[in-house]
């Protein structure tokens, strides 16, 4: 699903953000990236969505050669990933349902499918009775799960999260992982930043530590330190 093979990033006022990175992530797998602040996390992920653009080597994407894509090209590469940020970023005057429609009204899906695919994710994230809400209605783990089933809803290879529980308490935390988790047994890949310590500890799934730009641990059934 995704090979990055000797990436870097440099940004224009020269800070080296990764540094020869070197990264296979295959279907079905569930990813932690973990690392410090600074450490390359979220440019790691604005390569993936072609939000950035790496200054060298090559990177896959769902099939899609990110560095020599076409800028048309994009939106067909950004419509097979799912993207999910801290600040859940919901359009705040439009309700639930047209929120998460709105991403299906962006690839021209038809209205009758639209209605029946908005409140199946929604039942996937327990939200079908808020509906008609507004995002300012809805607490925080609300409005994450919102921003879930927009991510969802037409059907990506791959989810990419950064720092989906940042803002939220531990159980809410757990309640938004149970759906990740939910989604990943349905065959979705996940690769999710974070700095939830006791929820990398907790899953013991495969994580990619980031130190400085360059990948210092990848490890199948990790922890969040070494010492897990
Ligand atoms: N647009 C930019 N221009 C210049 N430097 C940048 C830019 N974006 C990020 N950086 C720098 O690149 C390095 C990696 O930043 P990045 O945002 O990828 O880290 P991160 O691991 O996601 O951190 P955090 O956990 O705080 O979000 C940092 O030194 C940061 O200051």
């Amino acid at each position: 699903m995704i090979h990055m093979r000797d990436v870097s990033k440099v940004y224009e006022n020269g800070t080296v953000a990764l540094d020869h990175v070197q990264v296979d992530i295959g279907k079905g797998e569930f990813v932690f990236i973990v690392g410090a602040s600074g450490a390359g996390k979220s440019t790691f992920i604005k390569l993936l969505l072609r939000e950035e653009l790496p200054s060298g080597g090559s990177l896959i994407v769902n099939g899609r050669d990110v560095v020599h894509m076409e800028r048309a090209e994009i939106p067909y590469l950004r419509r097979g990933l799912g993207v999910i940020f801290q600040d859940y970023r919901l359009l705040p005057d439009k309700t639930v349902f047209e929120n998460v429609a709105f991403a299906m009204q962006v690839i021209e899906a038809p209205r009758r499918i639209m209605q029946r695919s908005v409140f199946s994710v929604l039942d996937v994230v327990g939200l079908r009775d808020k509906y008609d809400s507004f995002p300012s209605q809805l607490s925080g783990g609300e409005q994450q799960r919102v921003a879930i089933a927009r991510a969802i809803v037409n059907n990506p290879a791959i989810v990419i999260a950064d720092e989906p529980t940042g803002n939220l308490d531990p159980d809410t935390s757990w309640d938004i992982m149970d759906i990740f988790q939910r989604i990943n047994k349905a065959g979705t890949t996940i690769v999710m930043a974070t700095h939830d310590r006791n929820i990398v500890d907790t899953m013991k799934r495969r994580v990619i530590a980031i130190e400085d730009g360059r990948i210092v641990r990848d490890q199948a059934r990790g922890g969040y330190g070494y010492e897990a």
